[in-house]
């Protein structure tokens, strides 16, 4: 390649030594074509004028000085006077060659038809693939595999462009890679020659027609992937080496066109509406991403922003070649070319260095790991833990402060006692017909009285009790009057008070216990806590509130499907938890416990509004003292994992043992075939409290053990490593927010991945969204999948029915449940509604089996939270989420019941009618 060449190599070797990751714009390039020959006989001028080298003019020539010319600006203008070579050299080149240095590229053309796309694309492949293996010739240091694939999206069809066969291709979410293309052929190239063979086969294989703009004009979107693996050979074989691997894509995309000016009729207009509306989503998504990624980004409303995703804002480099005709005829479509371009401008992307380690290196990297995080054990950092030790001290203190409160009542109770003993002897002496009988009862009484009142006292039931004020020191009829007070009050409140100062500390205690070791907690009893109490995070762990939060996610899930307008809401306020004990309105009340009868049943009254505190529960069930430095540690994954899928896992639908909570046998919309949410919520009771025991059992060195186990475990099948939960719960939780997304991450994925029940996770994730306290079952849940995930790698746990759980079975009974909530989606929903959501959900209203279409839509996209809130809603609402009492006919012959106590099962058992198998 010569001293161009040469150059070439440093700027490269530059890249390749400095980046490891970098965020920066789109690189956004406008080519202008010359005027066509057709143009030129039409006598067509261009109103376009190139200032300089990135801004441009448009002057309407009809109005030259009527009005002021347009500018545009951007990082490079190419006039039609410029090759392709020099749109190469100027920009192209750069972001094309990062792919050599492991950074993900990408190339796209963009404009109107017969603007110069194709042209333009075509030049800047070839040039790009010359150089990279100009590089490898002159990098015999590394060894390079080259592995090409090719594809289009004609009429939002996915189509092979390196196999005969033309069936569209599914695309399917990849919960490493995002969006892969199932079955894409990939060759590993042989040399320079083969690459050029087979692109020839895609330009053969391309959609293209003729139109009235365009003699070839390409009616897909084209997508040519060139993959490329590089390692040093010092170290290949030797399994200390680390490979850089990325891939560079050439877009070009089918461009748009007018129907009038390109006069399509039937087919062609056909193909025109789809190149537009995939064009119009791309533009949208550019848009979106312009304005800096707030809320939603629609990739997934067409199939080439699906694809494109990682190019579009994520993990690559991309420039967008803006291809332009300078017709004035065409000024109008040029223009929205720029608008485009205005917005690429804006959007940044964050490319990394990617880089895959060897077994050995990634052994290396885990040991070290390990060595860190003995450190961490060593000397503890500010935790979720520490901050727990906070919230005790702090109950402590507050225990103090009462117990001083106490000790000044009691003295101020003696003081006003002697007045009032001093008063009645002044009375006395100072009435000199006062009987003796008279002294006599009074006396009895009064000592009666200040006997039993001392009783009452040392109860402490006169802290905070009203009408229960002692009188002044100045006025000793008021004591009197106190004193009548107490003794008429007295026998009916002893008993209370003694109960309710028995409750304020033994709370105090068990809210401690909450605190540091999620102590076991009842809902059977729920009582009374100061706001203070009340509002602790870790009562979230009890039952009650739970269900407290079950009531606000119906609420959640009524506004999400909220889209749907005539039918009332199933979720009202008033339906099922109050029934079960429930707050109406939790997030707007303080519960108390019911004074007034003494009860401790689980009857609650809603007080005070505008609390947004959980239900806090009785003494009753306090479980001991906690320890109070308590870290939450790592779980011992082969243990826990064992026990679990033994013990308690399948209670994570439901258990058996856990059904009648609130003494009330809630089943589920179907009864006997969706599980209920309390069914659910009581089986996450449940693993809680196993996750609990397990924090009780295994003490922070665990997280040692942990670590090595992961270690031997890398070292006998390493790629298992990269996808252990296990390694995200080591981490401390005082970064709860991002934690909580990263679990929430790895759960949607493995969910996808181990086809768990769509009911099970709509519960879930309506659920628990982001309470610090969830942390404890999106372990649990957590560690469940990965057992499930384990276990599919293996034969799959065997459950004592003999039947095996494996991959396939997981996915009849995902399919089996699939079908069964289709059935129910005329039921759920009117057929005005489902029309908006066949149209919300890209299903057309002509096609068959919309229903099957829709329920396989959902949580088909574990990336997409606003996908995911959407299926749960509507999952939600298929199962009745708050509608227990009418099970729905359909879900008979489903059984979703938990498997007994069973040995190494973890999953929803269907019926052994159905013989399916799945997991929840
Ligand atoms: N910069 C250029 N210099 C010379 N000719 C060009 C240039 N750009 C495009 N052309 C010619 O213009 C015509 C249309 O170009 P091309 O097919 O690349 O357009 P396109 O944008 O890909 O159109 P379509 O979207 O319809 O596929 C071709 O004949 C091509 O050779």
């Amino acid at each position: 390649m010569g001293a161009a060449g040469e150059q070439d190599s440093t700027d490269l070797e530059k890249m390749q030594g400095g980046i490891s990751s970098r965020k920066e714009k789109i690189l956004v390039l406008v080519r202008f074509r010359p005027l066509s020959d057709e143009e030129i006989a039409r006598n067509e001028v261009s109103d376009w004028e190139c200032i300089n080298e990135t801004s441009i003019l448009f002057r309407n020539s009809l109005h030259e000085r009527s009005s002021s010319p347009t500018a545009y600006t951007y990082d490079r203008i190419f006039g039609g006077d410029c090759s392709t070579r020099q749109v190469y050299d100027a920009g192209a080149k750069e972001i094309a060659l990062s792919v050599v240095s492991g950074i993900n590229s990408s190339i796209f053309a963009y404009g109107q038809t017969s603007s110069g796309k194709t042209h333009t694309m075509l030049g800047i492949t070839e040039y790009t693939v010359s150089e990279i293996y100009d590089y490898i010739q002159r990098h015999e240091e590394r060894v390079f595999v080259l592995k090409f694939s090719a594809l289009e999206i004609y009429n939002e069809d996915v189509r092979d462009l390196l196999s005969t066969n033309s069936i569209p291709l599914r695309l399917l979410d990849d919960p490493e890679k995002g969006t892969v293309v199932e079955k894409l052929t990939e060759e590993i190239l042989r040399d320079q020659k083969h690459l050029k063979e087979l692109l020839s086969v895609c330009e053969a294989r391309r959609q293209m027609e003729e139109t009235s703009l365009n003699e070839t004009s390409s009616r897909s979107h084209q997508i040519l992937k060139l993959t490329i693996d590089s390692s040093a050979c010092e170290f290949v074989g030797k399994g200390k080496s680390a490979t850089l691997s990325a891939s560079v894509n050439f877009i070009d995309l089918a461009g748009s066109e007018r129907a009038s000016q390109a006069l399509s009729v039937g087919h062609r207009l056909k193909e025109g509406c789809h190149i537009n509306r995939s064009l119009l989503t791309l533009s949208t998504v550019i848009h979106k991403l312009s304005k800096g990624r707030r809320g939603h980004v629609n990739y997934r409303d067409s199939k080439l922003t699906r694809i494109l995703q990682p190019c579009l804002g994520g993990n690559a480099r991309t420039a967008i070649i803006c291809t332009l005709s300078p017709a004035l005829s065409n000024v109008e479509q040029s223009r929205n070319t720029l608008l485009f371009a205005n917005c690429a401008k804006e959007v940044s992307t964050n490319a990394k260095v990617n880089v895959v380690m060897s077994d050995k290196a990634l052994v290396r990297h885990l040991q070290k790991e390990l060595v860190r995080l003995e450190g961490a054990l060593r000397t503890p950092a500010p935790t979720f833990a520490s901050d727990h030790t906070v919230l005790l001290r702090m109950k402590d203190l507050h225990i103090e402060k009462l117990e001083r409160e106490m000790k000044e009542l009691a003295v101020q109770r003696d003081l006003a006692q002697a007045k009032l003993e001093d008063a009645l002897y002044k009375r006395k002496n100072e009435d000199p017909h006062h009987s003796s009988d008279d002294e006599e009862d009074l006396s009895d009484g009064t000592s009666s009285s200040i006997s039993n009142r001392r009783k009452f006292l040392r109860s402490g039931q006169f802290q905070g009790q009203e009408g229960l004020a002692l009188g002044s020191e100045e006025d000793p009829n008021s004591i009197c009057k106190e004193v009548c007070c107490i003794e008429m009050e007295e026998s009916s409140k002893d008993e209370t008070a003694d109960h309710l100062i028995l409750s304020a500390r033994q709370d105090n205690v068990r809210v401690s216990e909450s605190v540091s070791g999620y102590g076991e907690l009842e809902d059977e009893e729920i009582m009374s806590s100061s706001p203070s109490e009340v509002s602790h995070p870790q009562n979230s762990y009890n039952y009650g509130s739970l269900k407290w939060r079950v009531q606000n996610v119906q609420k959640t899930t009524n506004t999400l499907v909220g889209d749907f307008p005539d039918e009332p809401s199933p979720w009202s306020l008033s339906t099922d938890m109050s029934n079960s004990g429930c707050l109406r309105s939790p997030r707007s009340s303080i519960w108390r416990p019911n004074l007034i009868n003494g009860s401790s049943s689980p009857s609650l009254e809603m007080l005070q509004p505008n609390e947004k505190t959980p239900p806090k529960q009785s003494a009753k069930f306090f479980t001991g003292r906690p320890h109070s430095k308590r870290r939450i540690p790592a779980l011992n994954y082969n243990d826990d994992t064992a026990r679990l899928a033994r013990n308690g896992y399948q209670s994570s639908i439901g258990s058996s043992l856990l059904d009648d909570l609130d003494g009330q046998k809630n089943k589920g919309p179907g009864d006997e075939g969706i599980p209920s949410i309390d069914t659910f919520v009581a089986g996450m009771k449940e693993m809680a409290e196993i996750q609990y025991e397990n924090i009780e059992n295994n003490a922070a060195d665990n997280q040692v053990r942990e670590t090595n186990l992961k270690v031997e475990t890398v070292e006998n099948n390493v790629r298992d490593v990269g996808l252990d939960p296990m390694q995200e719960v080591i981490r401390t939780l005082s970064d709860w927010p991002s934690e909580f997304e990263r679990l929430q991450r790895s759960i949607l994925e493995l969910w996808q991945a181990c086809n768990v029940s769509l009911v099970h996770r709509t519960y879930f994730i309506l659920l628990f969204r982001g309470d610090p306290m969830d942390s404890i079952y999106m372990e649990v849940e957590l560690r469940r999948l990965f057992f499930i995930k384990e276990a599919f790698s293996r034969e799959g746990p065997e459950v004592d029915n003999g039947l095996t759980v494996t991959l396939a079975s997981s996915m009849r009974a995902l399919r089996h449940e699939q079908e069964t909530l289709s059935k129910l989606v005329s039921k759920r929903f009117s057929e005005e509604q489902r029309k908006v959501i066949y149209e919300k959900w890209d299903i057309s209203l002509d096609s068959k089996r919309r229903r099957q279409q829709l329920i396989q839509r959902l949580w088909s996209d574990t990336k997409d939270m606003k996908h995911i809130m959407e299926s749960a809603a509507i999952i939600a609402r298929l199962v009745r989420f708050s509608e227990q009492e009418r099970p729905p006919k359909e879900m008979f012959g489903l059984s979703f019941t938990p498997p007994q106590m069973s040995r190494r099962s973890f999953g929803w058992k269907p019926s052994m009618k159905s013989k399916r198998q799945g997991v929840n």
